[in-house]
C-alpha cells in the first residue's frame, strides 16, 4: 500500500533512498524524468509540439531532464525558463548545463511572459513542486495565470500543480492542470475535492522507491491501487456452498423511495452475497419482488415506513445487516434504529437516513457495536461531526469521530477515505465524476455489506468495496461518460470482479 507522505518528508525520503543506494540525487532525477517519458511516450505524438517550463528547483530540474530526454527521442520541445535571478538547486543547475545545445531553451523575463505566443499543443509544468513555501508572487504567478488562460491545449503537472501546497489548502494562484502525474506517492493536496480542478486527472508513477523507504515518514495514511486489494480477496472453493457466501438483510425504503433499498440489494447480490433479504415497508413488497426476484423480502402489512413494530425480527439469522437507503427519518424509524442498534451486534453498515438519524440523535452513537462502517456523504458526514472548514479539516474530524465512537468512517467523493478507530486512513484510487449520480452510494451500501456478510474483515470489506465500487463506474462509463446512471454501476461490478482476475 503506498504510504502518503507529507512534503517535507519526500525530501527526507529521497536523501535517505540516494545515502543507502549508493547513487546521485541527479540518478534519482534522471528515475524520476524516465518515468514521466517512458508515460508520455504511450500517450503523445512525436509530432506534438511540448512547451516544458522549468522553475529554478528541483521541479524544475526534472522539467530540464524530461525536456533532454523527449528531444532525443524526437519530440518537438522548446524549454522555457524561469526564476533565474533565483540561485538554482544543484541537481537543476546540473540539468540546465546538460541540455542539448540545438534544444531551444528560452529565458523568461517579465516582458517575454506578459506577451507570450507560441504554438504548443502541450504545456507541461515544471515550475514549483513540493517545496513551494509562500503563495506564488512575481513572475512565477504572473506565468502560472498567463497559462491558465490558454485554452485547447493539454496542460500536465509534474509531481504537483505549481502553486499548490503539498499539504495544505491552496492559498492564492495554482497551475490549471488537465493531468498531474505525482512522482512515488500522491501527495495530500491532490486528494482534496477543493483541488480537483487544478489536478485534473490523477497518475502516480513508480521511481523506484520502495515501500521501505517511505514506511519510515508513515502518517498513517495510503493510497488504495489495484495490486492491494487483489490480494485481499477471499478465494472460495469449488466445493462452497450459498452459506458461505453469506447472508445479508438490507434495511431501508419508504412510500415514494423504495429505488434505493433495492439497489442496495441487487449490489449485495452481484458482489456475492448467497442471500439478499431486504426489510421494507409494506408498501415496497410489490416493487421489491417484482423488479429484484432473486432477494427475499421481509415486511410488515399495510405500513409506509419502517418502524418499530420490525424489532420483532430475528436479525441474528444474518451475517451483516446494512441499514439506511431510502429509510426516511420519521420518529418511528428513528426508534426502530435504536432498538435494532440495541439489539443486533454482528457487522454492520449505516448509510444514508440511518445517518441522518444518528445525526438527529446523536445518544444512538454510543449503541452502535465496534467496528460499525458509516458511510457518509461530505454532506451527511457535516451533520454528524459538525461544519467543517475544509477537506484537510473534514479528514481530522473524520479522524476523531471514528478513534471517540470506535467505528470506521468511509467518506465518500473523489478519492473517498476509509478511516479507522487506529487513526490510518486510506484513500481510494478509482472511480470518476460520472459516478456522482442518484443511487451510487445506496450501491456502495450492498457492497459493503456483502463482504462483510461473506466473512471479510471489515478492513477488508471496506476497502475492497469502495475499490470495486469505483472500478465499476470506471467501467460503466467508458461508453456512457455523463449519462451514466446508478443501475449502470451495478451491473459492472462482474466486470470489476474479473479486471481484477476474481472468479
Ligand atoms: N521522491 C520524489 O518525489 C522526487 C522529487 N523530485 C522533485 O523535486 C521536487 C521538489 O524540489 P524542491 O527543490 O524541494 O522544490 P521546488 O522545485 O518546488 O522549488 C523550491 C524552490 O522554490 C522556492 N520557492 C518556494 N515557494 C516559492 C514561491 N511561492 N515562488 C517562488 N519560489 C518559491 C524555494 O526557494 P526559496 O529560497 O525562495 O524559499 C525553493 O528553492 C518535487 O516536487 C519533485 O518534482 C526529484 O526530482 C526526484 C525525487
Ligand atoms: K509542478
Amino acid at each position: 500500500m503506498l504510504e502518503i507522505i507529507s512534503g517535507i518528508s519526500v525530501k527526507k525520503v529521497d536523501e535517505g533512498f540516494v545515502l543507502d543506494k549508493g547513487i546521485s540525487s541527479h540518478k534519482l532525477m534522471e528515475n524520476a524524468a524516465l518515468a514521466f517519458c517512458n508515460w508520455f511516450e504511450r500517450h503523445y505524438q512525436r509530432n506534438d509540439k511540448v512547451g516544458i517550463f522549468c522553475g529554478h528547483g528541483n521541479n524544475g530540474g526534472d522539467g530540464l531532464a524530461i525536456a533532454r530526454m523527449l528531444w532525443r527521442k524526437g519530440y518537438d520541445v522548446i524549454v522555457f525558463l524561469v526564476g533565474e535571478n533565483n540561485e538554482p538547486s544543484p541537481d537543476c543547475k546540473l540539468n540546465r548545463e546538460l541540455l542539448p545545445d540545438k534544444l531551444p531553451a528560452l529565458s523568461m523575463s517579465h516582458e517575454d511572459i506578459a506577451h507570450m505566443e507560441y504554438d504548443l499543443n502541450i504545456v507541461v509544468d515544471a515550475l514549483l513542486g513540493v517545496g513551494i513555501n509562500r503563495p506564488l508572487e512575481g513572475d512565477y504567478k504572473n506565468l502560472v495565470n498567463k497559462l491558465n488562460s490558454l485554452s485547447g491545449l493539454t496542460k500536465i503537472s509534474i509531481d504537483i500543480p505549481t502553486g499548490l501546497p503539498s499539504d495544505d489548502c491552496l492559498a492564492g494562484d495554482a497551475f490549471i492542470a488537465d493531468i498531474t502525474l505525482s512522482f512515488q506517492s500522491p501527495k495530500f493536496s491532490l486528494l482534496f475535492p477543493e483541488h480537483a480542478n487544478y489536478v485534473g486527472q490523477l497518475k502516480v508513477v513508480d521511481i523506484g522507491i520502495n515501500q521501505f523507504y517511505l514506511s519510515q515518514f508513515s502518517e498513517g495514511k495510503f493510497y488504495v491501487q489495484k495490486k492491494d486489494i487483489a490480494l485481499r480477496h477471499k478465494n472460495f472453493s469449488r466445493f462452497s456452498h450459498k452459506g458461505d457466501f453469506g447472508k445479508v438483510m438490507l434495511v431501508g425504503g419508504s412510500f415514494g423511495s423504495m429505488g434505493a433499498i433495492r439497489m442496495s440489494s441487487e449490489a449485495a447480490l452481484r458482489t456475492g452475497s448467497g442471500l439478499a433479504c431486504c426489510m421494507v415497508p409494506g408498501c415496497g413488497v410489490d416493487i421489491m419482488q417484482v423488479s429484484l426476484p432473486e432477494a427475499q423480502v421481509w415486511a410488515k402489512k399495510d405500513s409506509d415506513c419502517i418502524d418499530a413494530d420490525y424489532l420483532g425480527y430475528n436479525f441474528d439469522r444474518f451475517d451483516a445487516v446494512g441499514v439506511g437507503p431510502g429509510m426516511g427519518t420519521h420518529d418511528t424509524t428513528a426508534e426502530f434504529l435504536r432498538g435494532f442498534l440495541t439489539k443486533y451486534k454482528g457487522p454492520i453498515v449505516v448509510d444514508a437516513d440511518g445517518l441522518n438519524i444518528l445525526a438527529k440523535h446523536p445518544e444512538q452513537l454510543s449503541l452502535l457495536a465496534d467496528r460499525s462502517i458509516l458511510t457518509p456523504h461530505l454532506l451527511e458526514f457535516e451533520r454528524l461531526a459538525g461544519h467543517c472548514k475544509n477537506h484537510k479539516d473534514r479528514l481530522q474530524k473524520a479522524s476523531d469521530f471514528s478513534k471517540k465512537h470506535k467505528v470506521i468512517i468511509v467518506l465518500k467523493g473523489a478519492h473517498t477515505c476509509i478511516t479507522f478507530p487506529d487513526g490510518r486512513q486510506f484513500f481510494n484510487s478509482t472511480g470518476n465524476k460520472h459516478m456522482a449520480t442518484g443511487g451510487s452510494g445506496d450501491i456502495l451500501t450492498g457492497m459493503i455489506t456483502s463482504f462483510l456478510g461473506q466473512g471479510y474483515s471489515f478492513e477488508n470489506a471496506a476497502l475492497c468495496a469502495v475499490f470495486h465500487h469505483g472500478l465499476s463506474g470506471e467501467i460503466a462509463s467508458a461508453d456512457k461518460k455523463r449519462g451514466t446512471i446508478a443501475t449502470d454501476i451495478i451491473k459492472s461490478i462482474p466486470l470489476s470482479y474479473l479486471r481484477l482476475g476474481i472468479e
